[in-house]
């Protein structure tokens, strides 16, 4: 159904940036866009009107409008799981039902952050998040990114199964001021439970009374919950149509709730709720997240770029490049449509990244002279916090522009091992300032682009059968059982495990 307008796509030139700077002097007003307080810059992009006018033909065509209308009225979205996509109600914008029982659960969330803060669990100093994937991921980021001046708590996250990282989340916390936070949708997750006997067994030979009583268990699947020995009051509920890598919004943000405060929980939701807006009724040529899916298809499908980097111009986002990971790599890493037939083209490529200026010095080389496309998306902030050195900021800021404009320039020389070809592709995302709106606007925009990418390329992005197998197969290596290849048994003997 899709292929006349992907017809259209794959036939069009693809033109020099340089070319398509000079031919259209308002280049720029139709690729830049300004919203939730973010600025987001496609122009470094090869897109041209006529590309996006082929792209928006394809979103059509692959029905962006009736799956804009599910994902915010209830639809089954997730059509192998036979569910809807829940997290947009947890910032008012679903149907009514899932936006009425997502206040409900916020209430509850909200009770314990009162709690806390009226010393109900005693003196708190710490808290001790545990969970995996997306049951870490995005709280650990909002707390790295807008924790640095928050309230006074020790905020740690403990996901790997692995003593060390137990150890080291523990430490120079104190057992009897700590609440432990565990999270999981499923609650059956070996690596969470794993973790939370050890910090209950951490609590109880530091002579702790009650360990179970400073714990709060938050899951989709309350009776696991249980069935693990917590008392049904200590447990947060959140939807089953919460997918683990959208869930931020919900019960799963309440460590980052405990120490950013309620008022910036509910203005994280805001800025995610306005991004929700405009992507829900905005036409596919003025859409943020719909150009930023158009960009991406085009460097995935046309010039077959199998990776895309993320560089974080500011050290309070360092955490992002892993957010994305999964949430586009899970999300869209796929290769059947919906009903289940092959794809013939590529779907998502590798997300990667890290932070700038640091990444300049490291791996910058390859994207600048190197043989591998990589289209690269630069993020920072117009301010930098209150307390930081305004000159320190400036540089950083200045390098992140250096880099695009290199890029995209490039630099003849006669010397071949200093000849730059340039025309390499970038996009650049400006916060006004890093607060709780701005991110939640960002990381919205993130959620909706991956959904318009799903879209665009007839996928489920709600998913992710292809995690199992290797549990499954960790399970049978556990008990024993199994016959397996002779590499895997000489590694089990070598390991004896
Ligand atoms: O939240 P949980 O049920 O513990 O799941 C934690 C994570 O593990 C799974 O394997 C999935 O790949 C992730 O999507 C999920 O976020």
């Amino acid at each position: 159904m899709t292929q006349a307008a992907w017809t259209t796509i794959d036939n069009h030139p693809v033109r020099p940036l340089s070319h398509l700077f000079a031919d259209q002097p308002d280049r720029l007003s139709h690729l830049s866009f300004e919203l939730g307080g973010v600025y987001f810059d496609w122009s470094k992009t090869h897109l041209d009107a006529g590309l996006v006018e082929g792209f928006a033909k394809l979103a059509n065509e692959a029905g962006i409008d009736e799956a804009r209308e599910q994902l915010f009225t209830g639809g089954i979205v997730n059509p192998s799981e036979g569910r809807p996509a829940e997290h947009v109600a947890e910032r008012g914008n679903g149907s009514a039902e899932a936006v009425d029982v997502a206040a409900a659960r916020r209430e509850r969330v909200r009770a314990l952050v009162d709690a806390v803060e009226g010393e109900a669990f005693g003196e708190l100093t710490g808290i001790l998040h545990i969970g995996i994937g997306g049951s870490v991921l995005g709280p650990a980021l909002l707390v790295d990114a807008l924790g640095r001046n928050a309230r006074g708590l020790d905020v740690r996250f403990l996901s790997n199964v692995d003593g060390q990282a137990v150890d080291d989340a523990v430490a120079d916390l104190d057992p009897h001021t700590t609440l432990i936070v565990v999270v999981s949708k499923t609650f059956t997750t070996a690596e969470t439970l794993s973790n939370m006997n050890a910090a209950l067994d951490w609590l109880r030979d530091n002579g702790v009374d009650d360990p179970e009583g400073r714990l709060v268990a938050v899951t989709a699947q309350p009776d696991n919950a249980v069935k693990q020995g917590i008392d049904e009051t200590r447990i947060l509920q959140f939807a089953e149509g919460v997918g683990g890598r959208y869930s931020l919004w919900s019960a799963v943000g309440v460590s980052a709730a405990l120490s950013l405060g309620w008022q910036a929980f509910e203005e994280l939701l805001e800025g995610a709720a306005e991004m929700d807006r405009h992507f829900r009724f905005t036409e596919p040529a003025k859409n943020v997240p719909m150009i930023a899916a158009f960009a991406d298809l085009l460097y995935t499908q046309r010039l077959k770029c199998q990776s895309r980097a993320v560089f974080a111009y500011d050290e309070r986002l360092r955490l992002l490049p892993d957010y994305l990971q999964q949430l586009e790599m899970e999300s869209n890493g796929k290769s059947v449509t919906r009903d289940g037939s092959p794809l013939d083209r590529p779907t998502a490529p590798v997300t990667w990244g890290g932070t700038g200026t640091d990444a300049q010095h490291a791996v910058f080389q390859l994207l600048h002279q190197g043989t591998t496309a990589v289209p690269v998306e630069f993020v920072a902030s117009r301010e930098s916090e209150d307390s930081q050195d305004p000159e320190h900021h400036r540089q950083l800021l200045l390098n992140c522009f250096a880099q695009g404009a290199a890029l995209m320039q490039g630099k003849q020389s006669d010397d071949p091992q200093r000849s730059y070809a340039g025309n390499r592709p970038s996009a650049t995302i400006l916060l006004d300032r890093l607060d709780a709106r701005t991110l939640g606007a960002l990381l919205a925009f993130y959620e909706h682009r991956t959904f318009a990418n799903a879209v665009l390329l007839g996928i489920n992005p709600f998913d992710q059968f292809g995690v199992e197998l290797g549990k499954q197969i960790a399970n049978s290596l556990n008990e024993g059982g199994g016959e397996f290849d002779p590499s895997t048994k000489a590694l089990m003997e070598r390991a004896e495990v």
